[in-house]
């Protein structure tokens, strides 16, 4: 896909192609679409990158809120959206045992109860044994340490699912 499809996309193209880029918030696209024309992919990811960056700590919080748990319930039920199973199987989830399954479900819980939104990690980066791991350690940071590790977790998700969406289309 080159940059000057992007670039003439109206805003419900643009939505359609890029709404879930940060999960479930497609409002950032939505928002980011105004910010056109984009010189290239980067620039478009820096503009994904400042919105993100310029809402309030309750909007940040949000968007972590927006994340499904690391085979949590969504991933059980199959209701994962099609970037989020893909990135969780990625990780091995899929081959937890019943051991670790419950392990992760019960520092999650933690987590969330500490926190008040879910840890987040890009998971395609990672895999389920360092996943718990790092829930482990990360589950006694200061909560506004944990905001910023999964805000930038949240961008490394973004720049994955942007360089599919590109890689995608430029084999259309
Ligand atoms: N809580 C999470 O970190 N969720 C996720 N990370 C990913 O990379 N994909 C997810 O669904």
């Amino acid at each position: 896909m080159d940059i000057q499809y992007v670039n003439s996309m109206n805003y419900e193209k643009f939505s359609y192609v890029f709404g879930n880029v940060i999960e479930k918030c497609p409002l950032v696209a939505a928002a980011v679409w105004s910010k056109r024309p984009f010189k290239d992919i980067l620039d478009l990811e820096n503009n994904i990158e400042e919105f993100i960056d310029s809402l309030p700590q309750s909007g940040k919080e949000g968007i972590l809120r927006c994340h499904p748990d690391l085979a949590g319930k969504d991933f059980l039920s199959g209701s994962l959206t099609v970037e989020s199973q893909g990135e969780q199987r990625s990780a091995g989830l899929t081959t937890l045992t019943p051991g670790q399954v419950s392990q992760l479900q019960q520092l999650n819980t933690s987590y969330r109860d500490r926190f008040h939104f879910p840890f987040v990690v890009c998971a395609r980066k990672s895999d389920k044994d360092t996943i718990i791991q790092q829930l482990s350690l990360r589950v006694h940071n200061p909560p506004e340490q944990e905001l910023l590790i999964g805000m930038e977790e949240v961008k490394k998700i973004c720049h994955l699912r942007l360089l599919d969406i590109f890689d995608q289309v430029s084999r259309l």
